[in-house]
């Protein structure tokens, strides 16, 4: 269903899935390429690797939504996967977050459209039957880290550059009550109420000390820790850890399904105030005077 509703989407944003390719990588093993995200079976039996491939931040598109759901559901169909690990292909950038011009200067019938997918993903990540690692090899602000968080377990590379943690009030947004949750989930609700209210973006060692991240490691070996530590995770038959995390997330996951239309209408509301409009261009704005 949400296959047959990615594969729609894919069509009307012009994404054609015909473009999908299939090669053999040097062990022989199959690896499945999109334009955004890249799939690659891994020595380790059963697991998958998916690098997120949008440059030059990883910003979740519409289009790398659309990919990326498409992606973990093949996997979760195809029973010879038990485990993925998420990771960046883009250099010092796990993920910048929702893609700041899919929430700017565009109609209703976008934000519905682009919120859904939001939804969607966030959806697919965290009720994922799957073990799920997240090897976060640079920043992961807002919607990057809302991925990370909704993993089963996080390795943040050992860079104080990078940073992780839910910056939507530095941008003049209200979190999203499920980014909250998720957030309060993992590292309860008075570090979260602190987080949230500054925007605060936390460096390793901090984000560790919270809880935000399970194991922080030099940058080169944040892969293959998230390899063994799913090693450690299929340990587990899936039955009984599946159960176990549906126990767990379940209730979480239910306030959205059960409030999704109204979080699509709040937040077609909120993205197009005149007054939130102006911050997200003033924010892009800065972003590009920076460089200069
Ligand atoms: C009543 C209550 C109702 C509530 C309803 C809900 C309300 C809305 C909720 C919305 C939730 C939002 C979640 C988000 O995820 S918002 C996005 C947050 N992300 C960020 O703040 C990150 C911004 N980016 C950066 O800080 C840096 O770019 C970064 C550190 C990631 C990388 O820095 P670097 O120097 O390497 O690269 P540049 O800054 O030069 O960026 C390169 C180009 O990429 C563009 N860019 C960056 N980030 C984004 C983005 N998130 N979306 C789109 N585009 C992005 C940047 O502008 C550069 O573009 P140009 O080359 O064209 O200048």
């Amino acid at each position: 269903m949400a296959l047959a509703a990615g594969r729609a989407m894919l069509m009307r944003s012009g994404v054609r899935l015909g473009t999908q390719a299939a090669a053999r990588g040097g062990n022989g093993a199959r690896r499945f390429m999109n334009h955004r995200v890249v799939v690659e079976p891994n020595t380790v039996p059963g697991v998958a690797v998916i690098k997120f491939k949008n440059p030059p931040v990883n910003s979740l598109t519409l289009e790398f939504l659309t990919e990326f759901v498409i992606c973990l559901e093949k996997l979760e169909n195809d029973k010879t996967f038990r485990g993925v690990v998420l990771t960046s292909d883009c250099p010092g950038i796990f993920s910048a977050g929702l893609d700041l011009r899919e929430m700017c200067g565009k109609n209703p019938a976008h934000y519905a459209e682009y919120w859904r997918a939001v939804q969607e993903m966030w959806l697919k990540v965290y009720l994922s039957n799957l073990v799920l690692v997240a090897a976060i090899n640079g920043t992961s602000p807002a919607g990057g880290c809302l991925i990370a968080l909704s993993c089963d377990y996080r390795v943040l590379a050992d860079n104080p550059r990078y940073r992780m943690g839910l910056n939507e009030t530095l941008l003049g947004l209200v979190v999203p009550f499920w980014f909250k949750d998720t957030l309060v989930n993992t590292i309860g609700h008075r570090a979260s109420e602190r987080a949230l209210q500054l925007g605060l973006l936390f460096p390793p060692a901090e984000a560790l000390q919270l809880g935000m991240v399970d194991q922080v490691v030099p940058e080169d070996q944040v892969q293959s820790t998230a390899l063994s530590v799913m090693t450690q995770w299929l340990a587990i038959p899936d039955h009984v850890r599946q159960l176990t995390k549906n126990m767990i997330r379940k209730a979480t996951a239910d306030h959205l399904i059960k409030h999704q239309e109204a979080d699509i209408q709040n937040f077609i509301n909120f993205i197009s105030r005149d007054s939130i409009q102006k911050s997200l261009q003033v924010y892009l704005e800065n972003l590009k005077q920076k460089k200069h």
